[in-house]
């Protein structure tokens, strides 16, 4: 069968009879260079996932060899069935229960007489083949920008079941290449408007000409040393912006029956809930993030006197670039324990798999609070 897998179309076989690992074969794989675990008598090598672990690595590394049923039911932490289903994308083979004989003789052996069977080392494409293409409710094959409006009242369950491959969302090839961006693009285009317009406020400011209510009575300077202040301001105005844009905007629910809604959610975040480590995808492409750059920018100083709108402004870039850094760590970072980062993280990955109608903010849960949508600590 062909099926289309990121940018390669694979030939594979529907019919294939699981793997025999004996257990020595299993333990062998205890590095973070590879690393399987087991559920009961199946094998996973989830060597791939350990840096996402939000638990961190060595919690799995440690468990490496070793059935962890106990510990995907907690404590220290029950898994959410997404992160079950997940797990299920790394399933390799069946664990060989009745063999102490040499295990890679064992494993050739009966290898040999099986009719079908996988090739010898489980294929690094292995990560795209966990999706069934005959029953998933998107034709994988084909471009899903296009399909997802389809989908009906089933497409709020389906896009919150993330799965560990790349989606193709448009068959033109330009249309594609736009639609992705490296996580260094964000600061590369950003950082130099960020540098050069706070020398312009701190400069401009130290002319004392910029006053606030200044046709009033009541008219105050704006000092040039207000400025590290106001710019701390426009970062936490920021942090407001960015939890107001996740939660009403790329978690409107869009209705079941308007195809074109559900497909706007789809290309602004569905598809990022879909594919949670598609790292192309996982920073705003500068182009589309200049139209709502160019429109605070309007608004800001137009509000406020110039400088001052523009010293905001500038304040709330910088946020939005420590934004999106941080949002991509916490999907590829493997944070210490008992850090700021590490708890960001688990909170982040939390509202993937398990709260995606809570924890909405990204770089700080702050304003998660005051809207009563923090993520409940977990009780046993
Ligand atoms: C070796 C045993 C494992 C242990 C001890 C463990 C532990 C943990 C802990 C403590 C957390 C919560 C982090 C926090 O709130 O501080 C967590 C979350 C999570 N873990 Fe594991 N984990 C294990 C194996 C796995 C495996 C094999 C997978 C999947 C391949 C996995 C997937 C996840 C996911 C997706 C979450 C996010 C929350 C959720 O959806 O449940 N874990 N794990
Ligand atoms: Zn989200
Ligand atoms: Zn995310």
């Amino acid at each position: 069968m062909l099926f289309f897998c990121g940018h390669f179309n694979i030939a594979m076989s529907p019919l294939v009879s699981p793997r025999v690992f004996s257990e020595m074969e299993v333990a062998r794989h205890c590095t973070k260079y590879s690393c399987w675990v087991l559920l009961g008598t199946k094998v996973y090598d989830v060597t791939g996932f350990l840096r996402m672990h939000p638990g961190g690595e060595a919690l799995i590394l440690h468990r490496s060899g070793n059935d962890v049923s106990l510990e995907m039911e907690g404590p220290p932490h029950r898994h959410s069935e997404n992160a079950r289903r997940w797990m299920e994308q790394y399933y390799i083979g069946e664990l060989d229960t009745d063999s102490n004989a040499d295990e890679t003789q064992t494993v050739r052996e009966r290898r040999k007489t099986q009719e079908h069977t996988v090739d010898e080392e489980p294929s690094p494409l292995s990560k795209c083949s966990q999706v069934d293409l005959d029953t998933d409710l998107v034709d994988w094959r084909k471009p899903l920008a296009w399909q997802v409006g389809h989908l009906g009242e089933k497409y709020d369950t389906w896009v919150h079941q993330p799965v560990d491959r790349p989606i193709r969302l448009f068959g033109n090839e330009f249309l594609e290449a736009s639609t992705k961006t490296s996580w260094y693009m964000v600061p590369a285009v950003w950082m130099p408007l960020v540098f050069y317009l706070s020398w312009y406020c701190y400069t401009t400011l130290a002319l004392e000409t910029t006053r606030l209510f200044a046709s009033t009575d009541y008219s105050v300077l704006v000092h040039k040393y207000s400025f590290p202040l106001i710019f701390i301001m426009g970062m936490v105005m920021w942090t407001f912006i960015e939890y107001c844009i996740h939660r009403f905007v790329f978690h409107m629910r869009p209705p079941a029956h308007n195809y074109y809604l559900i497909t706007i959610h789809f290309l602004l975040h569905g598809q990022h809930h879909k594919s949670p480590y598609d790292g192309s995808r996982l920073v705003f492409p500068p182009g589309l993030a200049s139209v709502v750059v160019g429109s605070f920018y309007l608004l800001l100083t137009k509000a406020f006197p110039e400088t001052l709108g523009v010293s905001l402004f500038v304040g709330g870039l910088f946020g939005y670039v420590v934004y999106d850094m941080t949002h991509y760590y916490l999907h590829y970072g493997s944070p210490q324990r008992n850090t700021y980062l590490y708890s960001l993280k688990a909170y982040h990955v939390k509202h993937h798999f398990e709260h995606q109608r809570a924890g909405f903010g990204i770089s700080t849960t702050l304003w998660d609070h005051p809207f009563n949508t923090v993520i409940p600590e977990q009780t046993f």
